[in-house]
């Protein structure tokens, strides 16, 4: 059996699911595109190739041995993305959440049968077909759950949007001692530097009572000061744009000390380390082509339980 328990961000982890570029497929037609740095990079002709994918993928995979981790990988289905595993299913405390994602990407889950076999079938739960959810947008954070959502009239137009009001109540309604908190984020179908694909792409705690954050990714200043506030000016490392493009907040924690994070991200890890962080640097610049990074390719099924959370 797999045990599961998730409740932040940044506890030690225990095991994870790591997705896999093995089989990601031929270059997709532009109009297969579903975000819009990928859609980018296939117009530019500098869409990633799988074999540099995949060595970055396995030192992503060799950080997690040297720290102890389980690693779960997807089974391979030929020519199929299968990078993005945070969003296809989700940890909340011991529940594996089944997400309901897009279309596109629909066949991803039937590679995990090996991993969902092991799991107690009383802790499993699927969503509602009007819930849209994905884990990228979804964050266990002590007596919270922060959840990245679009509220617009018009969110059918947004393949970018991923997660809609009836799954942030339904997961309210799964979670009724927690505090479900949503975020209205910024979309774009056409420009990367104005998408926050999922509120990992513009928001993440780290260890330490810390987090990175970029403002414009929130739609509401509201929800952006609250978080602000949560935390403190003090303790939240801003991105602007750019670094949102590059997925900055993208990052992944192993424990409230160890970070894993991209190589070439010079001024984050710069102040991480000056935080006191442990930073293990990995090349992602590849992946990061396709608008996701290090959180959004891993699925934390176990991190070590917290005595008291301090976030409360
Ligand atoms: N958790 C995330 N931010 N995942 C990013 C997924 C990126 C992928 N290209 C998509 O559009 O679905």
């Amino acid at each position: 059996m797999i045990k599961l328990n998730v409740t932040n961000e940044f506890s030690r982890l225990k095991a994870v699911v790591l997705g896999s570029a093995k089989s990601n497929g031929p270059t997709p037609k532009l109009e297969e595109a579903y975000d819009p740095k990928s859609a980018r990079h296939i117009q530019q002709g500098t869409y990633p190739v799988e074999a540099a994918m995949v060595v970055e993928m396995e030192a992503v995979a060799a950080v997690f041995e040297k720290h102890g981790v389980t690693v779960y990988r997807p089974n391979v289905i030929e020519d199929y993305n299968q990078i993005f595993s945070r969003d296809i299913a989700f940890v909340v405390e011991d529940k594996f959440i089944v997400a309901n994602i897009l279309e596109d990407r629909s066949r991803e889950i039937d590679a995990l049968t090996h991993v969902i076999s092991q799991i107690n079938p009383d802790d499993i739960i699927e969503f509602p077909e009007n819930a849209h959810i994905e884990g990228g947008d979804v964050m266990p954070h002590g007596a919270y759950i922060f959840v990245g959502t679009y509220r617009g009239d018009d969110y059918p137009d947004y393949i970018t949007a991923r997660t809609n009001m009836n799954a942030v109540r339904h997961l309210q309604s799964l979670f009724p001692h927690k505090k479900v908190k949503s975020f209205n984020l910024r979309k774009s179908n056409t420009i990367p530097e104005d998408n926050a694909l999922h509120l990992d792409c513009c928001f993440q705690p780290i260890g330490k009572g810390k987090c990175i954050i970029h403002r414009e990714g929130f739609l509401e200043e509201a929800e952006y000061q609250w978080l602000v506030d949560y935390f403190g000016k003090e303790n939240c490392f801003h991105i602007d744009k750019t670094e949102m493009y590059h997925m900055n907040s993208n990052i992944f924690s192993i424990s409230e000390e160890v970070i894993i994070s991209e190589k070439n991200f010079t001024r984050l890890n710069t102040w991480l380390r000056s935080q006191g962080f442990i930073v293990e640097e990995v090349p992602y610049f590849e992946i990061s082509k396709q608008e996701g990074l290090l959180r959004c390719s891993t699925m934390p099924l176990f991190r070590e339980p917290v005595i008291e959370e301090k976030h409360t």
